[in-house]
């Protein structure tokens, strides 16, 4: 359904250009979760606004961004704009940034389905009513004629995640959509998540930089370092047999519920996207970086299910190194 080749986005600013995703290829079939993780910076907010063409003018935009075979970077703004909210919803972190605070909530969600759909005002209003109600907010007939800062952050995200379904899009793109939450709320979010997508069918394509939200909802993720997918299966392949020292680093350093032991970081910092590495990126804080690590990037491999880029995969660095990829336990 979603197929995104080869993608790179660079940004020209005054001090050098941002190469901010540097080759990404993505599938993402009717139905499924694809949750792209990564540190801050990786880019997976660029990725996905890529998606939704909603980059600034001055971003350079290659590769392919295929939708049902169409590619999403080729349309014209205004058939973009059938594409965006009817075939393709969106939630951001902030619900915030994505309400009007001037506007009825309900009024609100009754504005985004006339926008795609032609129906009466009042008609509108009252599938807005349905939604609220799908998407757990009580009494919600009242709660339509309330504007957003009478709701709780948690209630503010329902009703963002009511204006994304509002045309029961066949993709839901949701960037880090519990961060901004507390704990408590965060479950019950993903949840709601969950359940809409099996009520509706949609696929999912889920940013976030929790491990354990993957793990719970996703079928396959992609981790993200420096621009690049490093590793991309099944969800078990990856968080359970990781294969790329950046993935077993993430999967090491991540809070494990009533355990005792320290957590593990990974030292140093990701580079500089104005200037990245030649060879892989990650080589500067790679434990088994090798010397053609830092001179050359490498291939990506297929193994098992899952793709990685990481010259240790090479068959040369097994015999030099004895390198064995699954010698790593999570
Ligand atoms: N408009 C822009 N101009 C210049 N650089 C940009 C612009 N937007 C994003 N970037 C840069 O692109 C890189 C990737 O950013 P992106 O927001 O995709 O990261 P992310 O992985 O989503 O991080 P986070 O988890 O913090 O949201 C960063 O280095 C960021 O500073």
């Amino acid at each position: 359904m979603l197929q995104i080749k080869d993608l790179k986005v660079h940004f020209p600013t005054q001090i050098g250009t941002v190469q901010a995703v540097r080759g990404l290829d993505l599938t993402l079939e009717e139905g499924k979760t694809l949750s792209i993780v990564g540190e801050s910076g990786s880019g997976k907010s660029v990725a996905v606004q890529s998606v939704m063409r909603l980059l600034p003018s001055h971003a350079k935009i290659s590769g392919e961004i295929l939708w049902n075979g169409k590619n999403l970077l080729g349309l014209a703004e205004k058939q973009m704009q059938s594409v965006r909210g009817r075939e393709i919803g969106m939630i951001f972190q902030d619900p915030m940034t994505s309400l009007n605070p001037t506007m009825k909530v309900g009024h609100q969600i009754a504005e985004s389905i006339l926008q795609h759909e032609r129906m009466s005002a009042k008609k509108a209003v009252e599938k807005a009513v349905e939604l609220l109600d799908l998407v757990g907010i009580p009494d919600p007939r009242r709660r339509a004629a309330s504007y957003p800062h009478q709701f709780s952050g948690g209630m503010r995200q329902r009703a963002v995640i009511a204006i994304a379904i509002a045309c029961s899009p066949r993709l839901l793109i949701a960037d880090e959509p519990t961060t901004a939450l507390d704990v408590t709320v965060q479950a019950q979010i993903l949840e709601l998540l969950k359940d809409l997508q099996k009520q509706m069918g949609m696929a999912l394509l889920l940013i976030t930089h929790d491990l354990a939200v993957v793990g719970e909802v996703a079928d396959e993720v992609a981790v993200m370092y420096a621009g690049k997918p490093i590793e991309y299966g099944p969800v078990e392949d990856v968080l359970h047999r990781p294969t790329h020292p950046y993935t077993q680093g993430l999967l090491r350093s991540r809070p494990i519920p009533g355990s005792r032991e320290p957590l593990i970081s990974i030292p140093g910092t990701p580079p500089d996207l104005l200037n990245p590495p030649q060879g892989c990126a990650f080589a500067s804080r790679c434990p088994h970086a090798m010397r053609i690590c830092k001179d050359y990037q490498p291939d990506v491999e297929t193994i098992d299910n899952k793709q990685v880029a990481c010259w240790l995969l090479h068959p040369q660095a097994k015999e030099t190194l004895g390198w064995n990829s699954y010698s790593y336990k999570a």
